[in-house]
């Protein structure tokens, strides 16, 4: 165990080799700046997004455009900072986890940009956490050839622009401790490369540049521009070098887009349109709602139906309006050896992205290299010689709070099948992220942790509001509980004796079939599973 500042900041995970050129000294002090600055504002925030949860949940709050930020909306002279070097054309932009070889990987991709993942794609264990900052610190001083099973991996001449994602405001980093406190994951994330990196990237033409997930208000967007103010000033670095794009994937803060670009916007770069967690947002937010706010089954919750296309085309109408990007989200469809199962996930992944560019979108999000071509052919298409669609203002679009909080729209219906899957799938994934792995493919489809979230949530809502299923049946605790051993039984099968299963089971059924509804599955899990042995 490494102390630092007299002792009351620990490193409590294991010293691993070249785990001291990143905890070092100086960047742990500046990570404990930052937490001296901002915890109690973190700790404050969380509170207030649980008493809205709870006001939410019961009846005492309903979501609308604040009345009290009509005048940011209305102001139309506020525009967000001018697209930083390296972030003019956004038309493909590849995720991923940060281990050495995907970094490489991702780099060389032929993407515009690189979202360098600590989020949904990256199971946060200790190992992941350090060893994902120092291959973006040998990445980003061309530092990291390597030879893996015969193949080379060097970085090549044209390499994607590193936009890096750290992890959202209720995670915390069990393994940094200051007075015994676990540090905020978000601060751990973004010091920790904003402290190594930001000068490099500066001086070879880039930037420190941020996705910013799970945001639930703009106060939230208040708190990051404030630390990106005093990290920049910390490290001596201009002021507006930081650039952040926001995920809009909370119900609570599609209400708020402008709000959020305002906060940021000295260093706002756009907006995302986080499909996944939005889903899982709005199943969290009204899952005690009743059978109007009851989804269908996952797969048919697309992003064609009414609600969520009103979000996507009011988050292209915010952006533009206010100078930035609007950013597209990720289908789901991943590249397969089968030649018929690839040929539908391309097409698959071309309609969303023509949808998309159709929408005006500025570019959009792609899990897999091998979609980069066709991300790229779709909006090569739609902007000619222009790097983006930010003249397309879409003063067309008018979206009322009636249509973002229309789920009803969505239609469809609940099946066993759709059940069963969510089971299946949550428990595929949780014995995936349990094992070090936050992004996996399953059955064809790229799933990580909102996709878990989703499904589990989904049980939740189904067995809360005894939801019926296509066969006049009601979806109850015991029948889950009789299908969840079933699934267990089929992914044990599968998986063979060398799983973290069990512990994947009970995740499952403290998440989904608790009386209250936890949320977030990742914070237990994380607290209680990803030990320092990993
Ligand atoms: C809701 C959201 O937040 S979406 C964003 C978060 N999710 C993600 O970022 C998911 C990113 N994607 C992935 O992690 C991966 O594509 C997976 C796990 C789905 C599939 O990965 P694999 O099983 O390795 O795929 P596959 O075997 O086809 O990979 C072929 C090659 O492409 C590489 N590759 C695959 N996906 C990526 C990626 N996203 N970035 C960089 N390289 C990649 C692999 O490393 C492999 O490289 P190699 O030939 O040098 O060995
Ligand atoms: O982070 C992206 C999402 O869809 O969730
Ligand atoms: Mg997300």
């Amino acid at each position: 165990m490494a102390d630092t500042m007299n002792g009351r900041l620990q490193v409590a995970g294991p010293m691993r080799e070249r785990y001291d050129e990143i905890l070092t000294p100086a960047a742990l002090e500046f990570v404990a700046k930052l937490d001296n600055a901002f915890a109690g504002r973190r700790r404050e925030l969380l509170d207030a997004r649980r008493r809205r949860r709870e006001r939410l949940a019961a009846g005492e709050e309903t979501l609308g455009f604040l009345p009290e930020t009509r005048w940011i909306r209305s102001d139309p002279s506020w525009q967000v900072a001018q697209p930083a070097p390296g972030l003019e054309d956004r038309r493909v932009e590849i995720t991923g986890p940060t281990d050495r070889k995907m970094t490489v990987n991702a780099l060389n991709s032929g993407a515009k940009v690189w979202l360098a993942d600590f989020e949904d794609a990256t199971s946060p264990t200790w190992h992941n956490v350090v060893s994902g900052q120092l291959n973006l610190y040998d990445a980003i001083r061309r530092n990291i050839d390597f030879t893996d099973r015969g193949k080379r991996y060097v970085i090549g001449d044209e390499p994607a622009t590193i936009v890096a994602r750290p992890r959202g405001w209720h995670l915390v980093e069990k393994h940094i401790r200051i007075d015994g406190r676990p540090v905020s994951a978000s601060l751990v994330d973004f010091g920790l490369y904003f402290f190594h990196n930001a000068r490099q990237l500066l001086a070879r033409g880039s930037g420190p540049y941020f996705y910013l997930p799970k945001l639930e208000s703009h106060h939230e967007a208040r708190l990051w521009n404030d630390v990106f103010v005093l990290a920049q000033e910390e490290l001596g670095i201009p002021r507006g070098s930081v650039r952040a794009t926001v995920l809009i994937e909370t119900i609570t803060a599609a209400f708020e887009m402008d709000e959020i670009l305002y906060e940021l916007r000295e260093h706002a770069a756009g907006l995302n349109a986080g499909r996944w967690d939005y889903i899982f947002s709005i199943i969290k937010t009204f899952a005690s709602h009743g059978a109007d706010f009851v989804l269908p089954d996952r797969a048919q919750v697309t992003m064609t139906v009414p609600f969520m296309r009103a979000y996507t085309e009011l988050l292209v109408r915010t952006c533009h309006q206010r100078g930035a990007h609007a950013i597209g989200g990720m289908a789901a469809f991943i590249p397969s050896r089968d030649p018929e199962v690839n040929a539908t996930a391309l097409e698959k992944v071309r309609q969303d992205k023509e949808r998309e560019a159709g929408d005006g979108f500025d570019g959009s999000w792609v899990a897999h290299p091998g979609l980069v071509p066709v991300c790229r052919e779709v909006f090569d298409e739609v902007l000619g010689g222009w790097p983006n669609q930010l003249g397309k203002l879409r003063e067309d679009v008018v979206v009322s709070a009636e249509d973002l909080l229309d789920v009803a729209s969505a239609g469809g219906e609940v099946t066993e099948q759709g059940v069963r899957s969510n089971i299946n799938v949550a428990l595929r994934y949780i014995d995936a992220w349990l094992r070090g792995t936050g992004a996996a493919a399953i059955f064809n489809l790229m799933e990580d942790a909102a996709t878990a979230e989703i499904a589990r949530c989904q049980v939740w809502q189904w067995v809360h509001n005894g939801t019926k299923l296509t066969d006049g049946t009601a979806v109850t605790h015991e029948r889950v509980t009789e299908w969840l051993d079933a699934e267990l039984a089929d992914v044990h099968a599968d998986l063979g004796p060398d799983n973290r299963l069990a512990e994947a089971r009970e995740i499952f059924v403290e998440t989904a079939l608790s009386d209250r509804l936890p949320s977030f599955l990742t914070t237990g899990a994380y607290a209680r599973y990803l030990t320092t042995q990993n």
